[in-house]
């Protein structure tokens, strides 16, 4: 999922002012227009052939086929045996069969069968969706790129990430580490992104690009009036938030067999303000005319899911430890339960952040613990997201100490 729609507003509070006189009103209408008018056909009719068309096929193929034929495999046969079991015997079951059984059975078939069912179609949407929007943002980036060229806007910052590096071939991952191998649609869209940066900058030296590769932002603006406002599936610590306040049923860890510590994923979460002053420090790069430059953001440090759901507690690390302290701390029983891996995931993830503080200046100042703590204040302040009207949910209080 997906970048935080926190750091676009933390970054404008602070860079406004640069970005702004970069871009003029006049020019601002101006590149508007021409997107519209001139580049579309041009941009869109690329995007069609060569990605839409592509990825278009692979999802029919690959995925509708494969899930159609899963689903009917799985559950329609499944469901369709134990139909057909119980008609060919129907003469001899009926009469044993009372009312109330027949109810039960019923219901057994609807639970097993269609909310499973139910699960796979939703899966198969969320993938869609997920692919709709990567091709928008190849798309925006494009246009974003010839605009800015026809202006002479040649400084760039691009949020990356850390999931152009795929599995990593060793940890901590650095930034000559090689990239593309990657598991998800979301991290090769941003390595094919990087590819057209990096031949942007080779056909015209003139640019200054900073990639900004970060691992995964947590945490919100410690005022409580910035943070993360998910429209689709979260990420994990989102996730955990909103299981707190009673809009999640339970956390399904995904696999806790990797070749890790306690067997579930590891990542390197950052503080999203240590991200924004991250972009603050690629400005002043930028600005120095330093050509290509690309950078990890990321504290260095590994943590397992495990870790993450216990660092909201200050408790153990066991499962029933974390169960224990999570109601405590919810005022109510919080539910989660090991399932099996998530398709896409690596095991490890961490980062070497040392270009960054070499060339850059720039550290993640802020630990775990803050990162919860600034997290539950937005997650409390504003329990619906941008939606809230402030506070509701003061007795939802974290036992944490921080
Ligand atoms: O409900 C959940 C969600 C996540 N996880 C695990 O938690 C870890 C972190 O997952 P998540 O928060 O979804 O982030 P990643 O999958 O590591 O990375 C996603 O989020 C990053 C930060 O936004 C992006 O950089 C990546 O490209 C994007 O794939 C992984 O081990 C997951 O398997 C669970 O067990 N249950």
């Amino acid at each position: 999922m997906n970048t935080p729609v926190s750091h676009p507003s933390q970054i404008s509070e602070t860079n406004k002012g640069a970005i702004g006189s970069q871009i003029s009103e006049t020019n601002k209408r101006a590149i508007g227009s021409q997107i519209s008018e001139t580049k579309k056909g041009a941009i869109g009719s690329q995007i069609s052939e060569t990605n839409k068309g592509a990825i278009g096929s692979q999802i029919s193929e690959t995925n509708k086929g494969a899930i159609g034929s899963q689903i009917s495999e799985t559950n329609k046969g499944a469901i369709g045996s134990q139909i057909s079991e119980t008609n060919n015997k129907k003469g001899a079951i009926r009469s044993q069969i009372s009312e109330t059984n027949k109810g039960a059975i019923g219901s057994q078939i609807s639970e097993t069968g269609f909310t499973d069912l139910r699960n796979r179609i939703t899966e198969l949407r969320n993938r869609i969706t997920d692919l709709r929007n990567r091709i928008t943002d190849l798309r925006n980036q494009q246009r974003c790129n010839k605009v800015m060229k026809e202006h002479s806007v040649k400084n760039l910052i691009f949020s990356s990430s850390c999931t152009v590096y795929g599995d990593p071939k060793y940890l901590p991952v650095d930034e000559n580490h090689p990239t593309g191998g990657c598991t998800n649609p979301y991290g090769k869209t941003k390595f094919f992104i990087e590819e057209i940066l990096k031949d942007l900058w080779k056909a015209d030296p003139d640019w200054n690009i900073v990639v900004l590769r970060y691992f995964n932002p947590v945490g919100a603006h410690k005022s409580g009036r910035i943070g993360e406002d998910p429209k689709c599936i979260p990420n994990l610590m989102p996730y955990c938030a909103q299981i707190l306040v009673g809009k999640m049923k339970e956390l399904k860890v995904y696999g806790n067999d990797y070749d890790t510590p306690d067997g579930t994923g590891v990542r390197d979460y950052i503080h999203i303000s240590d991200v924004a002053t991250g972009h603050v420090a690629a400005q002043t790069k930028v600005e120095e005319k330093c050509g290509l430059k690309i950078y990890n953001l990321g504290t260095g440090q590994g943590y397992s899911v495990m870790d993450m759901i216990n660092a909201w507690t200050g408790q153990g690390y066991s499962v029933m430890d974390m169960i224990n302290a999570f109601s405590a701390a919810a005022g109510k029983p919080v539910k989660y339960r090991i399932i099996g891996r998530r398709p896409g995931d690596v095991a490890s993830t961490y980062s070497k952040p040392d270009l960054a503080a070499k060339e850059l200046g720039w550290k993640a100042t802020r630990g775990l613990n803050t990162m919860c703590e600034d997290l539950w204040r937005w997650q409390t302040m504003n329990p619906d997201g941008f939606n809230s009207n402030g506070p509701t949910h003061k007795k939802h209080k974290l036992t944490q100490k921080i």
